[in-house]
């Protein structure tokens, strides 16, 4: 049976184990390949510690963690649309590629705002106070 992503599968998976194997090895290449991502990652990494340290609520921890993971799926989409005009377009120019690329760009910014927006309902009147408490 065909289990690892080295072996040149490209028949569908037949067991869960093949499709987790498979969806974490896109994860690790997305992680180890995307700058931006590694930023996400880090960014979103400072935001659950500013949170810990806020002590926030359970609500605030769901908006928190969705808006994370929000932007984390949004630049993995990003990235999967950008190799696959790679793929069909083998780097050449074209106008559609460009749409392609530039929407899927727009789509991180968008959940980029998204994240910014949620993270300053959560902790700007928490920083305020803790500055005007001091
Ligand atoms: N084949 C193409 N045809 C036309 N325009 C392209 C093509 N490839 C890239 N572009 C243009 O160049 C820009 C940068 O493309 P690239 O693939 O380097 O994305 P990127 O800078 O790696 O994106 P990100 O910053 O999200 O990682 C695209 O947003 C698009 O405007």
């Amino acid at each position: 049976m065909r289990m690892a992503w080295n072996d040149k599968q490209t028949e569908k998976n037949r067991r869960f184990i093949q499709s987790l194997t498979h969806a974490l090895y896109g994860l690790k290449t997305v992680i180890k390949e995307e700058r931006n991502m590694k930023y996400h990652l880090l960014l979103g990494l400072s935001a659950v510690i500013l949170g810990v340290f806020c002590h926030i609520s359970i609500a605030e921890w769901l908006w928190l963690i969705c808006a994370i993971v929000l932007v984390l799926m949004a630049e993995m989409t990003n990235t999967a649309f950008e190799v696959l005009v790679d793929l069909v377009t083998n780097k050449t120019y074209h106008p559609l590629a460009k749409k392609v690329k530039d929407m899927a760009a727009g789509m991180v910014l968008l959940s980029a705002f998204f994240a910014i927006f949620v993270g300053m309902i959560i902790f700007l009147p928490k920083i305020i106070s803790f500055l005007v408490g001091r």
